[in-house]
């Protein structure tokens, strides 16, 4: 089976099966992230009460964790839910956010790592280059200036994506002008996207509920391909809208669910931009 085909199936599995997918995120951009699992056919559930959290993980098929606006009640769900995700074996994926801001975030990313293993960390680079060098290179949820991942900076970035997936044992996903996507063997680059994606808050965030959603479809890395794949197709369609339409971040905001929500894995395949390095 090629890429193509396996994404296709991928997306048929969720939409088939209708997987129940944990997410315990900040209140930022929640509700953005309970609609693009919704979008793609599976069903989001936004718990985060310690005292629950280990059963609903219990019943998930995949399950989300997102450090950003961290509070102690949120990391102590976590902490419950990753070991009750360990013991069912359901796919976890992390996103750091803001890992770069504090010590307490960079902590809590250490012994969340120590409690179960993650099948995808999706982040920015700046996010990935901290956890990987203990660098902090950014006081907020953006990437650095430097540490951007554009066209021409691309396969020098890779390097802290390929570094993540080695030393945390699973998929890193790194997203910018491309977004970069490896398992340690292999190393993908995917160049679609819009510069709109960065002007709404919550497009990352909403991209690993994707990849938690695709993770219950199917594997590890082809998750994380699709999840980068459909946050970066769907980015441009709803950016032309909102061009055609002379309209800003509001028009965008709404656009990107329209299209998350309608694309059909013929648009995915033939709007991919993608190519892939062996390491
Ligand atoms: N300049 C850009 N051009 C195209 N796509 C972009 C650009 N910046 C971000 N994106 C896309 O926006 C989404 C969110 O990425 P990013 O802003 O890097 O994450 P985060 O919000 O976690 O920092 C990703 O799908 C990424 O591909
Ligand atoms: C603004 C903000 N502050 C804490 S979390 C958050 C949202 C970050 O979202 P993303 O990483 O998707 O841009
Ligand atoms: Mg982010």
């Amino acid at each position: 089976m090629n890429q193509m085909e396996s994404m296709a199936l991928l997306l048929k599995n969720l939409r088939q099966t209708a997987p129940l997918i944990h997410c315990i995120t900040n209140h930022i951009s929640i509700n953005d992230c309970a609609n693009a699992v919704l979008a793609l056919g599976a069903r989001p559930i936004m718990a985060e009460h310690p005292d629950e959290a280990a059963e609903i993980t219990g019943h998930a098929q995949a399950l989300v964790l997102n450090l950003g606006n961290i509070s102690a009640s949120r990391m102590e769900a976590m902490r419950r839910s990753a070991c009750a995700a360990g013991k069912t074996g359901i796919p976890i994926v992390l996103d750091p956010a803001g890992v770069g801001c504090s010590p307490l975030r960079r902590a809590f990313f250490a012994e969340l790592a120590g409690i179960a293993s993650f099948s995808i960390i999706r982040a920015n680079s700046s996010e990935l280059r901290a956890l990987c060098s203990g660098d902090s290179t950014t006081d907020g949820v953006d990437v650095a200036a430097d540490d951007k991942i554009t066209r021409s900076t691309a396969k020098q970035q890779a390097r802290w994506v390929v570094e993540a997936a080695r030393r945390f044992h699973c998929v890193a996903s790194a997203s910018g002008e491309v977004d970069i996507v490896s398992d340690g063997q292999s190393c993908w680059f995917l160049s679609n996207g819009d510069p709109m994606l960065g002007q709404i808050t919550g497009t990352g965030c909403m991209s690993s509920a994707l990849a938690g959603a695709c993770c219950a479809g199917g594997q590890p890395l082809e998750a994380a391909v699709t999840a980068a794949a459909l946050m970066g197709i769907c980015g441009e369609q709803a950016a032309a809208e909102t061009r055609a339409r002379g309209r800003g971040s509001g028009t965008f905001h709404a656009a990107l669910l329209d299209a998350l929500s309608t694309i059909s894995s013929e648009a995915l395949a033939q709007n991919l931009h993608m190519e892939g390095a062996s390491l």
